[in-house]
């Protein structure tokens, strides 16, 4: 029995949709609209096109985009000088400052400089402590972990009370991937590379998201028939067939694993789109927030 896909694509158009639907009503109403600023240190080629496909997704939600593009030998207090310009212009909603910056930058200064009501990707200290404790709310859920659970949920899949492994314990997405699923009640057991039997465990799920950053780590003899997979990973394999002489490949072998599990995300058009879309919710909730009601 092969697995459904998960159509990361469509879902995150649906979510696209709504928020360009909010953003027109919000122009209608008080004549101002969302600004997302993102912050580019370096030329790293894949966050240089990671920046643009945001920016290209603001223009169609009709959320207005700022971008400040600072060279790979900027110092720390100049990204800090822009972090703080953003802090400020009230046009700015959402402040994203692109990951990973140039090693000589502190990120965890950078990151906590931002205001934590336009912290969008919700790294902001404040955010992530909120994010971990019961009773608390974060202003703003970091955009992958928050795009997995949304797939599982408007995909029907039910997490209360269900067992999920996610593989990886990143501060990006392993970690706050974890957090959500367990405010939604499921059992949450994180495996990570210093884990002996990691195969055994994930065998256990009934929900998988896999961010090991591990090319097709999981395979399908991890995974108990039926199961969901989520797949975060995004990695170049070497395929001669293509023009590009690559294609993109997530941490899931996904072959082996859409023989056993019952949903399974593709990688390209999973995870990927629904970050973007997050994305997009996050400043269209901040600004929400900053107009009042
Ligand atoms: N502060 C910060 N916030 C981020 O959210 C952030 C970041 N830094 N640094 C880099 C990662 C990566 N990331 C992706 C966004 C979209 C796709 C995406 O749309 N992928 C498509 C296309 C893939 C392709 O064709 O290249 C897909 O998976 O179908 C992937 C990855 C956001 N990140």
């Amino acid at each position: 029995m092969a697995a459904e896909i998960i159509d990361g694509k469509a879902i995150a158009q649906a979510v696209r949709d709504e928020v360009r639907d909010k953003v027109t009503a919000m122009r209608a109403k008080t004549g101002k609209a969302p600004g997302l600023a993102v912050v580019l240190v370096g030329e790293r080629k894949d966050s240089q096109t990671y920046v643009r496909s945001k920016k290209k997704a603001c223009e169609e939600a009709g959320i207005e985009s700022f971008g400040t593009d600072l060279p790979e030998d900027a110092t720390e207090e100049e990204v800090l000088a822009v972090v703080a310009a953003y802090n400020a212009d009230p046009n700015v909603h959402g402040i994203l400052v692109q990951l990973p910056m140039p090693k000589h930058i502190n990120e965890e200064r950078v990151l906590g400089a931002i205001d934590y009501e336009k912290d969008v990707d919700g790294f902001h200290p404040l955010n992530i402590g909120r994010l971990s404790q019961r009773g608390r709310e974060p202003l703003f859920v970091p955009c992958t972990p928050r795009g997995c659970i949304e797939l599982l949920e408007r995909t029907g899949i039910p997490i209360a009370g269900k067992e999920a492994v996610v593989v990886g314990r990143s501060n990006v997405v392993g970690t706050p991937a974890a957090l959500l699923l367990q405010r939604r009640d499921a059992t949450v057991t994180i495996v990570h590379s210093r884990t002996p039997n990691p195969e055994e465990i994930c065998r256990r799920a009934d929900i998988v998201i896999a961010a090991c950053g591990q090319m097709e780590m999981v395979k399908g003899s991890w995974l108990k028939p039926g199961c969901a997979v989520i797949d975060v990973g995004i990695n170049a394999k070497d395929d001669p067939s293509k023009k590009r002489g690559y294609r993109l490949v997530g941490d899931v072998e996904y072959d082996s694993a859409a023989e056993v599990a019952g949903h399974i995300t593709p990688v390209p058009g999973g995870v990927g789109p629904m970050t973007i879309a997050i994305l997009l919710q996050n400043t269209l909730e901040g600004a929400e927030r900053a107009f009042g009601p």
